[in-house]
């Protein structure tokens, strides 16, 4: 079985580097003439998978703006992944989850198990509660050839005070987590499968990042204020295995499929010049 860095090392080379995320905000839905209702969350996210599913490396639907409709979004969830899926696009769920070890083992089969009808390709998780509490979901992963994505230094302003906050051993938390994941994909070749969300917004922090060997999800960038040319500061020497996220400023250009292709086009492009 292909590994999740594998395979995603594989759509970075023939897609491009580009993740666009499914967040049907309220907004969204009515800057599209569509409802804030299931009728309206079904028509958006479906026209985002017609749109981009078959020719961006990753789709990465927000699991809380599904979860905000009840059961029949969390249908429309699963119908989502598995459309995406179908079209060739990996799915990273951005589900941040994470529990003490025997509640993440259920998380783990509810996302990472081929067997449930909500599994996708990654999951992203906190590790709130220790690196280690999220060893289900890193097992699940590479039983199943999935991948985990944990947030390291994330994109929102209130981060730092908790990720930069300093252990004993004189290592940020943050830190730590990098650490810790870097372990997880020693000698994994052409990627590991662990990777780490960095957020773009977050300028230069010092932070280690040069022996991750696993994707860095990049979110922050367009309606969070960050831009490509940040992407340098903020990953250095560790551009190479940068996956920056899109959500609001692609979707904003919606409903029609060709300028969701257009916006895409031009986000990718403009980080494909700034990462060289
Ligand atoms: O540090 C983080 C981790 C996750 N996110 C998520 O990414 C998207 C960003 O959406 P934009 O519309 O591009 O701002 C959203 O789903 C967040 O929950 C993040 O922004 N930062």
């Amino acid at each position: 079985m292909e590994t999740f860095g594998k395979r995603l090392a594989e759509a970075m080379d023939k897609r491009g580097r580009l993740c666009v995320g499914i967040d049907p905000h309220a907004a969204l839905l009515t800057r599209w003439g569509l409802t804030d209702d299931i009728a309206g969350l079904e028509r958006f996210a479906h026209t985002v998978v017609e749109a981009l599913a078959d020719r961006v490396a990753v789709l990465k639907p927000q699991s809380a703006f599904f979860e905000r409709f009840g059961s029949r979004g969390i249908g429309i969830l699963e119908s989502t992944i598995r459309q995406s899926r179908e079209a060739g696009a990996l799915v990273l769920l951005d589900v941040k989850r994470g529990d003490i070890g025997s509640t993440m083992a259920a998380y783990a089969s509810a996302y990472l198990d081929p067997s449930s009808s909500l599994c996708a390709d990654a999951i992203t998780v906190s590790p709130y509660l220790g690196v280690g509490s999220l060893r289900p979901a890193f097992d699940a992963a590479a039983a199943n050839g999935g991948g985990v994505f944990v947030l390291g230094l994330t994109s929102n302003p209130e981060g730092p005070s908790v990720q930069h906050a300093v252990a004993k051993d004189k290592r940020t938390v943050a830190q730590t987590v990098i650490d810790e994941i870097s372990l997880l994909n020693a000698g994994a070749e052409p990627l590991g499968s662990f990777g780490l969300v960095i957020g773009a917004t977050i300028g230069d922090t010092g932070h280690d990042l040069s022996r991750v060997n696993g994707p860095l999800l990049a979110p922050g960038l367009g309606a969070q204020g960050a831009t490509p040319s940040d992407l340098r500061s903020v990953f250095g020497e560790s551009l190479r295995t940068v996956l920056p996220s899109y959500s609001r400023e692609v979707l904003a250009a919606g409903p029609g499929v060709a300028e969701l292709r257009a916006a895409a086009d031009r986000v990718a492009a403009d980080c494909e010049t700034a990462l060289g």
